[in-house]
């Protein structure tokens, strides 16, 4: 068995174990697929972490950055309290309109806010809006615009704030100084932020699993 298939199987043990089956979960990731939107939702474990993030933090207020089908939406939204608002923001009509009717189909709509756009124009007029500040704040959309959402992110924080990033290990090759993807260099630059940036305390965890090896950023807002 080659590493990838073994952490694929040890993701569904843990998922078999410890996440109960959830139809509209399944049917949300089928939709997705059906959509033909590319599979880069979270993986099930991931979901549940991201809600048990929720839960721990005790957010009313969670902001996203990178809707795709809306299934991390979703497991976020699960957790929020009748009263509770995530915002999440999606740049393609097409995966926004296949999530809007995801988290519809979730029932999630009433604490559920998709706005359609490029998030840097969504993040400035959220803040023109005078938008109130987020209790976590979870970055999973373009990786070169990272360090400016980061910058928002810390606008849009109190402190106490938990900022998650998705992705900021990929494959390892952010240890690559000479990389040309762009991708890699803004989560490059993400951490050169982080590491100035005293207004945060942040680490990274590697993962693997059913989505590969990756990881992700996880920092508080300091106080
Ligand atoms: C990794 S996917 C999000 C996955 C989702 N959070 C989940 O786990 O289910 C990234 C999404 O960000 C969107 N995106 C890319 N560039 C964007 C931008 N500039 N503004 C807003 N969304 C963007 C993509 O269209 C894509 O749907
Ligand atoms: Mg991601």
């Amino acid at each position: 068995m080659d590493a990838m298939e073994m952490w694929s199987r040890v993701d569904q043990y843990i998922t078999e174990k410890l996440i109960p089956h959830d139809t509209v979960l399944e049917q949300v990731l089928s939709a997705n697929r059906q959509a033909g939107l590319p599979p880069y939702d979270v993986s099930a474990a991931q979901g549940k972490l991201l809600q048990l993030f929720v839960r721990m933090q005790n957010a009313k207020r969670i902001l996203e950055i990178g809707t795709l089908g809306g299934y991390s939406t979703i497991w976020m939204a699960r957790a929020l309290p009748a009263d509770g608002r995530l915002v999440t923001l999606e740049l393609d009509p097409r995966h926004a309109e296949v999530a809007q009717a995801n988290v519809s189909l979730a029932q999630v709509e009433g604490v559920v806010e998709l706005r359609v756009g490029n998030a840097l124009e969504q993040l400035a007029r959220l803040e023109e809006e005078g938008t109130a500040p987020f209790d976590l704040i979870f970055i999973d959309a373009d990786k070169p615009n990272n360090p400016g959402y980061l910058k928002w992110a810390l606008r849009f924080s109190r402190p106490g704030t938990i900022i998650i990033g998705d992705n900021v290990i990929r494959g390892g090759e952010i240890i690559d100084e000479a990389s040309t993807d762009p991708r890699v260099n803004g989560v490059r630059e993400f951490y050169d932020l982080l590491a100035q940036e005293d207004r945060i305390s942040a680490t990274a965890i590697q993962t693997v699993g059913s989505k590969g090896y990756d990881g992700f950023v996880l920092g508080v807002v300091n106080g």
